[in-house]
């Protein structure tokens, strides 16, 4: 489990230890393994470390003191480093006489190096660059590694309202930040350097891998189709019954219980998937341990008529897509629910349940909606957000954006409708739904195998799910 922890998290954190530690230790710790990474890189990427060009970008606080730490640290192995001081009378005096001493140059302009240390600002960030330094940013060709986090982007939010670094590494000092999941694609590689903090649990986390596989439900020696859950579906339409076979055959694909499909489009969906078992309508269905209703359903009367059936069963419902537009009009379908429900919007479709778009701050958002509706949200994006009621919050970095693309979210909803059905927890099932369904688009794109990615569609990210979830399980 990987903790992302806010910059108020940190600083309760850092409190004892730097009470504990003598003036500077923390820093020179983190400047170690900022310097460690910079080395490292240099040598990756130009073949060697002695002689190399490096240029700090140091700003006012002990973010621009830890680049410059670095700074000194490289120039005792050979390194030609150069420092850039945003406001050269606010500079960190320990650092920069530590870098003055290990003969660093101060100079007043970005040269030509072969790498950056972003130390303009950490995690006292408070919205984008400054023009002084967005103009030294924008002119950078060299790659950038970053002391912390990206500057220019918000350190609890991942939030970037202007300029902002984007980097090709970027090195955590003691512990995660929400920038690392939430913005990932401005970070660049991660690393995390143990600086000796030692913060409470985050109440933002993410499920590695290995702990999403460990949990995917497999069929046990006493099983039977009924004892893995029996999801149920009703999606789709004759208008749309597109969504009705994604989101049945996602279902179908992710667990090995049983699936039952009701609604207009039963045709289409047993020619695809056989197995399938089908009804016209809610009371002639039979048992379902979990419900995901409303992908391409329709928004009318009937489709309100339905909706309410499922929500008055005791049993996991998933809401998804047109059973959102139709919840955004009567909220109070959700009164009296007596089991999980979950709702999976997109930005879209957020604002239309609650009256505001998500915002910059993704996270609150979320969680607000969760807490009002007493509902497990999933919040559908490129780091997707998935809050409980009590505030609890877990983010999948998709690692891509491969699954932007039409009845995508369909296969999503069906894969954690059928978690639910197989008696996984509400927001465990949301996000080892949303990394199953990150991979299976990543395997896609790459027709799991061709060496360069390929735009896909909905149907073979679906046909990647079984591999994505045998991959996720591999790692176990
Ligand atoms: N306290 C410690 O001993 C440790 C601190 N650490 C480092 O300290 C950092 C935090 O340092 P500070 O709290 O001094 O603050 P920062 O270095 O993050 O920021 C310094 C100042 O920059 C200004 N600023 C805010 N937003 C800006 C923007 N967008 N553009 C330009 N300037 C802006 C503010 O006046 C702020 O106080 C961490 O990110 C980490 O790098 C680490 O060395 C670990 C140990
Ligand atoms: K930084």
């Amino acid at each position: 489990m990987r903790h992302f922890h806010t910059a108020d998290e940190v600083r309760a954190a850092e409190a004892p230890l730097l009470a504990r530690l003598p003036e500077y230790a923390a820093m020179r710790r983190a400047a170690h393994g900022l310097a460690t990474v910079v080395a490292r890189e240099l040598r990756v990427r130009t073949g060697g470390v002695v002689g190399r060009r490096v240029l700090v970008l140091a700003g006012s606080g002990d973010n621009g003191g830890d680049a410059l730490f670095a700074g000194a640290e490289l120039r005792g192995r050979g390194v030609a480093v150069e420092a850039l001081l945003l406001r050269p009378d606010r500079a960190h005096p320990a650092a920069l006489a530590a870098f003055r001493a290990a003969a660093g140059r101060v100079v007043t302009r970005a040269g030509d190096p072969d790498l950056v240390i972003d130390g303009i600002v950490g995690l006292s960030a408070r919205g984008s660059l400054r023009p002084d330094a967005a103009a030294i940013v924008d002119g950078l060709t060299a790659p950038v590694v970053a002391a912390d986090l990206p500057s220019g982007v918000d350190p609890d939010t991942g939030a970037v309202d202007g300029p902002a670094v984007r980097a090709a590494v970027t090195v955590a000092f003691g512990a995660y930040k929400p920038v690392h999941v939430l913005a990932s694609a401005r970070c660049g590689e991660l690393h995390l350097i143990d600086i000796g903090l030692d913060p409470d649990a985050a109440t933002i986390t993410s499920p590695d891998d290995g702990e999403v596989g460990r949990a995917w439900p497999v069929p046990g020696p006493a099983d039977d189709k009924y004892s893995q859950g029996v999801t149920g579906i009703m999606a789709g339409s004759e208008k749309y019954p597109g969504a009705g076979v994604l989101c049945t055959g996602a279902a179908v694909a992710a667990t090995s219980g049983m699936v039952r499909y009701v609604g207009h489009g039963g045709a289409e969906v047993v020619h695809h998937y056989p197995e399938v078992v089908t009804a016209r309508s809610f009371d002639e269905a039979g048992r379902v341990q979990a419900w995901v209703v409303g992908p391409g359903f329709g928004t009318d009367d009937d489709a309100a008529d339905r909706l309410r059936s499922v929500l008055e069963s005791d049993v996991p419902v998933l809401v998804d897509a047109d059973g959102l537009t139709v919840l955004s009009q009567r909220p109070e379908l959700l009164r009296g629910r007596s089991s999980a429900t979950v709702l999976t919007p997109h930005a879209g479709e957020f604002e239309r349940l609650t009256g505001s778009a998500p915002g910059p701050d993704r996270v609150r958002s979320v969680r607000a909606l969760a807490a009002d509706w007493n509902v497990t949200v999933l919040l559908k994006g490129r780091a997707t957000v998935i809050a409980d009621p009590d505030g609890t919050v877990s983010v999948d970095d998709a690692g891509s954006s491969w699954s932007s693309t039409a009845g995508s979210g369909d296969v999503l909803s069906g894969m954690i409708g059928a978690l639910l059905a197989a008696g996984v927890p509400a927001r465990t099932a949301a996000v080892m739904g949303a990394r199953a369904h990150s991979r299976a688009a990543a395997l896609a794109a790459t027709d799991r195998g061709r060496r360069t990615a390929a735009p896909i569609s909905a149907s073979p990210l679906l046909r990647a799910v079984p591999d994505a979830v045998g991959d996720l399980r591999a790692r176990a």
